[in-house]
């Protein structure tokens, strides 16, 4: 290009260029600045209408995530329906949610079943993140779940278990369906610590919130597609559960009358408190903020229920499962449990249960395999906000995915192996500051029940331990036993654990 000879030209074409030059840079910087301010975190290419659903086929959600996961990242977006899903699956990225941003992601997004069940999101569980919400989770670990409350129902935890335990023993040499029986203990456990003692109304609730559950863990039509009215009145869950909240909700309008009877006739004086006892004080004595209604109690009473006995009876089970997987590991439990109790005149008693270190090391092996909960509960975005240089916008749903994190190799060492050991000379536990351990989940949300829960799996696996040696039943080879995991909002074992008992160590009372 010939140079121009006039310099008011050049200076005119120099200026002109310098122009365009700076609008160009600015577009371009400003375009990445506001495009790393906006961009969403990547994830898998979504179909039109459908988003991603079709990934989450053929798998537990999980497991499907998890292998999304390692394609497209720690943290990834999906579209379910017309739903903004954020999966965060790796301790750093749970970290971010449940400590960095705990606040802002301290509410649940709506779920049906919660809406419905909980007496429009007034649990604990579901209740949005506020001042009733505050108010109920402190009643709930100063007073319901307290170390204190467990303690007081340690008798009852003893005198249940010890009652599974015979019932075992009279079954010796046979194939015993021990999940099943430790569903019924688990709950007859937690339904006498919330409700008290055995009544019709207690047993009739329980297939009512077992189907409750099962529903919750569905995909309903009606959720994913919010923006499409019709579905809210086709839905069959929602009627579904309308009938069994309607069910649930008379048998504990009836189980808070026969309460309210009971102290008029008896006085105040009753040999245990039970959880209803100390929800009705509240009520009655009126110093709270927000005064307790009768439906806030029964939501209340249905997230004691629903929590307290699924978690418990899924770990027991997955630790007898791993256990006798794993003989070298069941044999060194069963030798740590006879030591002790052995000293103890053969009962099994709760006070020496922190003595056995092996077998709390097995009890975390296996919620680190299997959390109960393994996508913990759905958390809310609050106000939009940056997460890795990602923008998560309000109301998106966000799911951390404990299960993938507690099995990441960057922080477990071959991961999917049960080794107890692991645990033994290790400072991580569940109680929410180690993010790559996660069964519990973490910050403001997290599982307020932890102690109430693990008393009820160590009492009853340490009696399995060692009053018992444990055969398969139908010649079944412990290489080949079936570890696979059912579709629900626990990660129970598909298949029911059958096991045949061999009496080592007679019952003995006290
Ligand atoms: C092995 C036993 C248990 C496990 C693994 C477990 C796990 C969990 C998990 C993962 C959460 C969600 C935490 C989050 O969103 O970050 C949770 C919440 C909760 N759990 Fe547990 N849980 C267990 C036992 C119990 C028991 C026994 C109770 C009560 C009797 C209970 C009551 C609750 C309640 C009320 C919440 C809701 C807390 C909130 O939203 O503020 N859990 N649990």
């Amino acid at each position: 290009m010939e140079i121009p000879s006039n310099p008011f030209l050049s200076i005119l074409i120099s200026f002109l260029s310098a122009l365009v030059l700076f609008k160009l840079g600015s577009i371009l910087i400003f375009s990445k600045k506001s495009s790393r301010r906006n961009i969403p975190p990547p994830g898998p290419w979504q179909f039109p209408l459908i988003g991603n659903m079709h990934s989450l086929i053929g798998s537990v959600p999980h497991r499907a995530l998890h292998q999304l996961a390692l394609k497209h990242g720690p943290l990834m977006q999906l579209r379910l329906g017309e739903v903004r899903v954020v999966i965060a699956s790796s301790a750093g990225a749970a970290k971010e949610v449940m400590r960095t941003h705990d606040a802002n992601f301290a509410s649940r997004p709506p779920i049906l079943a919660a809406e419905i069940m909980s007496y429009g999101c007034t649990s604990i569980t579901f209740g949005p993140y506020g001042d009733y919400w505050r108010q109920l989770r402190k009643i709930c670990t100063s007073e319901l779940l307290s170390s204190r409350r467990v303690e007081s129902f340690r008798s009852l935890r003893e005198h249940v278990y010890l009652g599974l335990s015979e019932w075992v023993a009279s079954m010796e040499g046979s194939p015993v369906n021990l999940t099943e029986k430790l569903y019924s203990s688990t709950y007859s456990f937690t339904a006498t610590a919330a409700v008290g003692r055995l009544t019709e109304e207690r047993e009739r609730l329980l297939p009512i919130i077992r189907e409750g559950l099962d529903l919750a863990a569905g995909f309903d039509i009606a959720e994913i597609y919010p923006s499409v009215k019709v579905f809210r009145l086709m839905s069959g869950a929602r009627r579904r559960l309308s009938w069994l909240h309607e069910k649930a909700d008379e048998l504990l309008e009836r189980i808070i009358k026969q309460h309210r009877e009971a102290v008029l006739i008896n006085g105040d004086e009753r040999e245990r408190e039970d959880l209803l006892d100390v929800l009705l004080k509240f009520q009655d004595d009126g110093g709270l903020e927000i005064p307790l209604t009768n439906d806030n109690i029964k939501a209340v009473l249905l997230d004691m229920l629903g929590a307290g006995s699924e978690t418990s009876v899924t770990t027991i089970d997955w630790a007898m499962a791993e256990l006798m997987k794993n003989p070298r590991v069941l044999k060194k439990a069963q030798d740590e449990a006879r030591a002790v109790f052995d000293e103890n005149g053969g009962f099994v008693d709760e006070a020496l249960v922190p003595q056995l270190e092996y077998m709390k090391a097995v009890v975390k092996e296996t919620l680190r395999l299997h959390p109960p909960v393994p996508l913990l509960l759905p958390r809310k975005c609050g106000e939009t906000c940056q997460i890795n240089g990602y923008e998560i916008p309000a109301e998106t749903k966000v799911i951390v995915n404990a299960w993938a994190i507690n099995r990441d190799p960057e922080y477990w060492e071959n991961p999917d192996c049960f080794r107890p050991e692991r645990f033994l000379d290790s400072s991580v536990d569940y109680k929410g500051n180690n993010f790559e351990y996660i069964p519990f989940g973490a910050g403001r949300r997290i599982c307020p029940g932890m102690r109430f829960g693990i008393a009820n799996v160590e009492l009853p696996l340490a009696m399995f331990l060692y009053h018992f040696d444990w055969k398969l039943g139908d010649g079944i080879k412990y290489e080949e036993m079936d570890m696979t995991e059912r579709f629900g909002i626990t990660a129970r074992r598909k298949k029911d654990l059958c096991l045949v008992p061999l009496i080592k160590r007679p019952l003995s009372l006290k």
